[in-house]
């Protein structure tokens, strides 16, 4: 059926609501943490790389930093590696850092480049270790035992935050057409090599990039309370309180923390989506709505 002078197609209601965003963000650079839970699926993965693809097209700079924590555990598995998580960190001994960064900065990395050049864009894939990109220092923690209500010392063993990014190594890659995709594996100064959280790794990228915004594409549709509502934005005080009451628990804690520390940094917005919707990326970026949850400093 033809359509009417006055009819204006979908597609193009859709493109004109784009078009102030893509002009906003033209030039800048949007840091996406692509989690091991949201590249589960094919067609997603596909639709990711799309994604990132056109925002390279249209003049914005997407930064990748991956994680692949599924993918870890099954690899474990496969070689009979206990793993064990604290706070949504994984303790870390020699045999698991030696596994952890096989299977990111080896097998997820070139995937995801692959998946990008599939795409029809260009990508170089580079873990924390390359360019001394990441430095890291150990983590450490404490932990209140619940009879004794002493508080220890817990150690994760090769678990790491980022102590410096040289963010020259990612500068590099602004203004062209090559897309960095980042493992998130970091070194000490002594070449010790620690396994990162991934969230925790895009985070510092996205502060010392002065990133536009983060994006942190995962396996929920954003953050919930404690009747499984969806939260469309939380402010500081609110997450405290749902970290504290048990609400916000696991690997969502260090993606709260992150978002907090990068608008802290001067990120402008960091967001929690679901990367399991096709092309949430564009979805939050272009669309008046956006998807995800929006983490506010207060
Ligand atoms: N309040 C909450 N709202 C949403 N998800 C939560 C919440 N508390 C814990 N989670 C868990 O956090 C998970 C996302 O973190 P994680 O498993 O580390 O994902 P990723 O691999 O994408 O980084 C969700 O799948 C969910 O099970
Ligand atoms: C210290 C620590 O926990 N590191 C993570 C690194 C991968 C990661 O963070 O992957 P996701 O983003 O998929 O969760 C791990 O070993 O699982």
């Amino acid at each position: 059926m033809t359509k009417t002078a006055t009819e204006t197609p979908a597609i193009a209601e859709v493109l004109i609501e784009a078009l102030p965003y893509m002009r906003r963000y033209r030039g800048t650079v949007m840091v996406v943490k692509y989690g091991g839970h949201a590249m589960g699926d094919e067609n997603a993965a596909r639709d990711f790389a799309r994604d990132v693809v056109l925002l390279k097209q249209i003049g914005i700079n997407p930064v990748v930093v991956h994680g692949g924590g599924p993918q870890i555990k099954a690899m474990l598995d496969r070689l009979k590696i206990q793993s064990a998580f604290i706070d949504g960190l994984r303790v870390t001994d020699a045999a698991t850092v030696e596994v952890v960064e096989m299977v990111l900065a080896g097998k997820i990395n070139k995937e995801i480049v692959s998946a990008i050049q599939s795409a029809g864009g260009k990508a170089v894939g580079l873990s924390g270790k390359d360019g001394m990109l990441i430095e890291a220092r150990k983590v450490s923690r404490t932990q209140r035992d619940p009879d004794s209500n002493i508080e220890r010392v817990v150690d994760l063993g090769f678990v790491g935050e980022p102590s410096h990014i040289d963010r020259s190594i990612l500068d590099v890659f602004v203004g062209t057409d090559i897309i960095p995709v980042i493992a998130p594996i970091g070194v000490g100064v002594d070449g010790q090599t620690y396994n990162i959280n991934a969230d925790t790794a895009a985070g510092a990228i996205a502060g010392a990039l002065s990133a536009k915004k983060l994006l942190m594409l995962t396996d929920v549709r954003g953050v919930l309370d404690a009747g499984k509502n969806f939260l469309a934005s939380l402010t500081a005080t609110e997450a405290r309180r749902l970290i504290a009451d048990g609400t916000i628990s696991g690997g969502m804690i260090p993606k709260i923390e992150t978002c907090l520390a990068a608008v802290e940094a001067g990120v402008e917005a960091a967001v929690i989506l679901d990367g399991r919707v096709p092309h949430s990326i564009l979805l939050e970026l272009f669309t008046e709505g956006g998807g995800g949850t929006q983490i506010v400093a207060s």
